[in-house]
């Protein structure tokens, strides 16, 4: 087929954090021309990696705002996905004309809403969704640590651009990312969506890895009852997950090793964590359609009470050091 891609695609990250910092360094690695942005990394001249795919140190070009970046090929945007960040205007001034936009990020509904915000931009970007099932912890500002796992999947928003999501995974591929094309995205992200509104939600409200969560009969049953619930609000929209992948979602949760979910990791850092687009979506839609979702809802509350306790903390903390 022929290549959609320009020889050697530029790439600029947006979001340099441990996922962004990591699949970028190892397209860079791989020879593409890689620009990164990240407040933390700005002053980052060279990157350390430690991955059981490979370890490795690269120069790195860091910006703390994407006003100083020239506009790319790809657009990757791994920041987290918080609601009172305005994503827009961090992505604009690196976007070419038609270019891509991949997002790797956790949630639902993320690629309809930049399709939503640029549908009247000259830009017209393409939209892309990759979902990433890893375990990386950014260490420093110069180290990143790949634990586990690291497969990328990755669609299109719009049908029409698989072709595109295709030659893009392809690529990932040749940068020797472990990477799978997913022709429908939407129904991958509601796959995944199973487990991070179950697994992630319970992680920090039982402070505890996924271990001790499926191995307690109560909590697994748990877990399946949340995920019924995102299961429900699926198939509104035509979407079957079947209660086997329910099912297969738990019983691969009980062979995985433990595993400290990306929310809990947050959590534990005192940042922010992504309630909204892991469990205020679902229950947004769930509202919508008239389905009733009580444990997406009470997790939702209760993480957001722990959400703000952990705001406050963070502004006494920076009241005092000022
Ligand atoms: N880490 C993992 O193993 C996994 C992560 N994911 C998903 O990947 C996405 C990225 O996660 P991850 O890399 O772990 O997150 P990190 O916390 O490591 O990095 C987040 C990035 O977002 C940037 N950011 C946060 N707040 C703002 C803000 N207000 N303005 C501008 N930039 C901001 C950070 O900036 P700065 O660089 O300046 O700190 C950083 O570059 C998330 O959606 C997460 O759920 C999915 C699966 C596994
Ligand atoms: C599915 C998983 C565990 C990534 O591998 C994840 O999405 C997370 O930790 O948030």
């Amino acid at each position: 087929m022929r290549s959609l891609l320009p020889d050697s695609p530029s790439v600029a990250v947006i979001g340099a954090g441990a996922v962004g910092a990591f699949y970028g360094s190892m397209l860079q690695r791989y020879g593409l021309p890689v620009a990164y942005m990240s407040a933390t990394m700005a002053k980052t001249k060279y990157l350390e990696v430690r991955s059981p795919w490979a370890n490795y140190t690269l120069p790195v070009q860091c910006f703390a705002s994407s006003q100083q970046m020239e506009p790319a090929d790809i657009v990757i945007v791994s920041i987290k996905a918080l609601p009172d960040l305005d994503p827009f205007a961090l992505v604009r001034p690196v976007l070419k004309k038609n270019g891509i936009l991949l997002l790797l990020q956790n949630g639902i509904n993320q690629e309809e809403r930049y399709a939503a915000h640029f549908r009247r931009s000259a830009l017209r970007p393409v939209i892309l969704g990759g979902l990433a099932f890893t375990c990386i912890n950014r260490i420093s500002a110069k180290r990143i640590d790949h634990i586990d796992y690291g497969m990328v999947k990755i669609g299109a928003l719009h049908a029409e651009q698989n072709p595109l999501a295709l030659q893009v995974t392809e690529l990932f591929q040749s940068a020797g990312i472990q990477s799978e094309f997913v022709p429908k995205l939407r129904r991958a992200r509601y796959e995944k969506l199973l487990w991070n509104a179950a697994y992630n939600t319970l992680s920090v409200l039982l402070q505890a890895d996924t271990d001790p969560i499926v191995s307690n009969a109560q909590t697994a049953d748990l877990s399946l009852r949340i995920m019924r619930e995102i299961q429900a609000v699926a198939a509104a929209e035509n979407i079957k997950l079947s209660n086997a992948t329910l099912r297969d979602m738990l019983d691969r949760t009980k062979r995985m090793r433990p595993y400290k979910t990306s929310m809990l990791l947050d959590y534990e850092a005192g940042r922010p964590m992504e309630i909204d687009i892991i469990l205020g979506e679902p229950i947004r839609m769930a509202r919508k359609r008239k389905i009733e979702v009580p444990h997406l809802q009470m997790a939702h509350d209760l993480l957001q009470f722990y959400d703000r306790r952990s705001a406050i903390r963070r502004e006494t903390h920076s009241k005092k050091k000022s």
